[in-house]
């Protein structure tokens, strides 16, 4: 059984097919690709898969059950967690408290005890505490973990936005171009990172990226997207040779 089953999914903006005739099939454990020139509606399919947009035709799948008219939160809870192209951190917040607050959705203990914060309050949030110090030590940031997040410099959000999402305890985790606005060492060590999570939670990952060589190399297999439409999907090598994909980035070097 897939994981993500997206069939037919389209998205219609006034008269614009931001997103059309869309076909996505992951299964558990695999790390995926999709690519595609600028405009070519790859947001707009994460914001479908998240909920952020409902779509005007077609089906999504996640874990044997559909996910059309869930609300992002619900999504969400299912086990679907994604970051996003522009930041959204709780920029006023400390480092740790935005990883903190991503395991809220789990927590056991009663208003009434949080209020009085007494029982099971104290013993989650101390291992909520434990448990976000392990995921900032994951993406080395664990000796930032009392700065406010805004002072963080562009790279460190980044991989603090991915540590969040990975405390939702999701299983398909979804990243926006994580690599954005990084050099190429720390994109190199990212997609390293990235490798690693995938087998140390035995995750699933879908990730956007505008760098085609960056995923070539992580990536096992790639979806592209032209026009709102799947191109192409395969591996790596396969993407590389294919004549439609070569024609979508013409002018540009498809591999390096
Ligand atoms: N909320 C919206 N309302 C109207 N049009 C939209 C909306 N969101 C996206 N679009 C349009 O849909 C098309 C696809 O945009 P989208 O942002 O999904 O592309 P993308 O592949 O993610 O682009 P980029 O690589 O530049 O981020 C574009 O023409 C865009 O202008």
């Amino acid at each position: 059984m897939n994981l993500l089953k997206a069939e037919k999914l389209s998205k219609v903006f006034g008269g614009l097919k931001a997103v059309s005739n869309f076909e996505m099939h992951i299964e558990k454990g695999e790390l995926i690709g999709l690519i595609g020139p600028n405009g070519a509606g790859k947001t707009t399919a994460f914001n479908l898969l998240t909920g952020v947009y409902q779509p005007t035709t077609g089906v999504i799948e996640f874990d044997g059950e559909s996910v059309i008219g869930l609300k992002p939160f619900q999504i969400t809870q299912k086990g679907i967690a994604r970051t996003f192209q522009n930041i959204r951190l709780f920029s006023e917040l400390s480092v740790l408290d935005n990883v903190k607050i991503a395991y809220h959705s789990h927590v056991k203990y009663s208003v009434a005890e949080a209020v009085f914060r007494v029982g099971r309050y104290f013993k989650e949030e101390q291992e909520i505490e434990e448990k976000a110090i392990e995921f900032l030590k994951i993406f080395k940031l664990e000796h930032k973990k009392d700065e406010i997040a805004k002072n963080l410099p562009y790279g460190e959000q980044r991989r603090l936005e991915i540590a969040r999402a990975l405390a939702a305890k999701p299983k398909l985790l979804l990243l926006d171009e994580p690599a954005a606005g990084m050099n190429p060492q720390e994109t190199q060590q990212l997609m390293e990172m990235i490798h690693w999570i995938r087998d140390e939670f035995g995750l699933t990952i879908l990730l956007i990226e505008h760098d085609m060589s960056l995923v070539m190399g992580v990536c096992e297999r790639i979806y592209v997207l032209e026009y709102g439409s799947i191109i192409a999907h395969g591996t790596p090598d396969e993407i590389k040779n294919n004549p439609k994909v070569i024609e979508a980035y013409l002018g540009e070097e498809v591999v390096s």
